[in-house]
């Protein structure tokens, strides 16, 4: 006899450690159907397993639209994604379809600013040609004039998207001697400047291409940002320039970026996030000794994705039970 109160839940992947605990043992009414593959579950899969779900509690990499949300039916509830960004969604069917999303807020600002500092620290000064140099033996006696970066004392650091992620890479940066930050966004803020620990100014985006000796990508991805830093862009920056992007790929047009590299106008690039995931390994991009290209870690830690993990689930748990979700993305 089926027990017409029991609700299906669809896991896209293994979670961490003691996320993933919690689901092995169960919630109450809960059928938990998880893919535990260690890569993306496949498309086709996908729309077999999310047919009669409850709920989905997915990654960054699963697209969620319309094709999905109609294999899954109408009963469907709530999608909740272990990530802040949610460009992988089409809110629009979610909305027509009153289904509630989920994210996963605040938990992962320090984990990326940090690893956003790192890119910058490591392009700036020249870290993977540095460990290149070591491993091929190519370091030679030490020299006055060998693999010298630049240092943020005194600079202008460009933040784009002044959200979380953005305050606090420049509270971070702060602290290495920058002596002034301009900004981009949506609108100013106010009180930034308490906040941040140091002269900001919002400023149009021509000048903050023009001005910054450094430029941080921490921005969503959306339809406005969307190929925002152009090759048009990328040359109107310095040629001196660190230009960081922990965002999303899509918020850069990797061909003017590789075509900007190519031609030598730009100082160092660190990115975190790009298009495709994974970046092919032929790619021209992985050519340039300026160019260090971490493969999307920026919230990886255990820490932070322990918390992720723990917020997808009461979001979903939430969804399913028809209750307000603790961190809609709406909120
Ligand atoms: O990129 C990571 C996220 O959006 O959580």
């Amino acid at each position: 006899m089926t027990d017409l109160q029991r609700s299906k839940l669809l896991v896209t992947r293994t979670l961490p450690q003691l996320s993933q605990a919690r689901l092995d043992k169960g919630f109450d009414g809960v059928d938990i159907v998880q893919w535990k593959e260690d890569r993306a579950i496949p498309r086709q899969e996908f729309l077999k397993l999310a047919k009669g779900a409850d709920g989905i509690l997915c990654l960054l990499t699963d697209k969620i639209d319309a094709e999905l949300l109609d294999a899954a039916g109408p009963q469907l509830k709530v999608v909740s994604t272990m990530s802040v960004g949610y460009d992988h969604v089409t809110v629009s069917e979610l909305e027509a379809r009153k289904i509630a999303l989920g994210i996963t807020p605040g938990v992962l600002t320090e984990a990326t600013a940090d690893t956003t500092v790192l890119l910058v620290l490591s392009a700036a000064r020249r870290l993977r040609e540095g460990v290149d140099a070591v491993i091929q033996g190519k370091w030679g006696t030490w020299s006055p004039t060998w693999l010298l970066g630049s240092q943020l004392t005194d600079k202008t650091v460009g933040i784009v998207g002044l959200g979380r992620i953005g305050v606090a890479v420049a509270k971070r940066l702060k602290a290495f001697g920058v002596q002034k930050f301009v900004y981009q966004g949506t609108r100013p803020k106010k009180d930034v400047e308490k906040e941040v620990g140091g002269e900001i100014e919002f400023v149009d985006m021509d000048r903050l291409l023009k001005e910054s000796d450094v430029i941080c990508v921490c921005c969503a991805l959306t339809d406005k940002t969307k190929n925002m830093f152009d090759y048009e862009a990328f040359s109107k920056m310095k040629n001196s320039v660190v230009f960081v992007n922990t965002a999303r790929g899509g918020i850069v047009e990797q061909n003017g970026l590789i075509r900007a590299l190519r031609e030598g106008k730009l100082g160092s690039v660190g990115l975190d996030v790009t298009v495709p995931e994974p970046l092919p390994t032929d790619s021209e991009l992985l050519s340039f000794p300026n160019c260090i290209v971490l493969p999307h870690i920026g919230s990886g830690t255990l820490e932070t994705r322990t918390a992720m993990s723990e917020i997808a689930i009461e979001n979903v748990l939430s969804g399913i039970k028809g209750e307000r979700l603790p961190h809609p993305h709406d909120a």
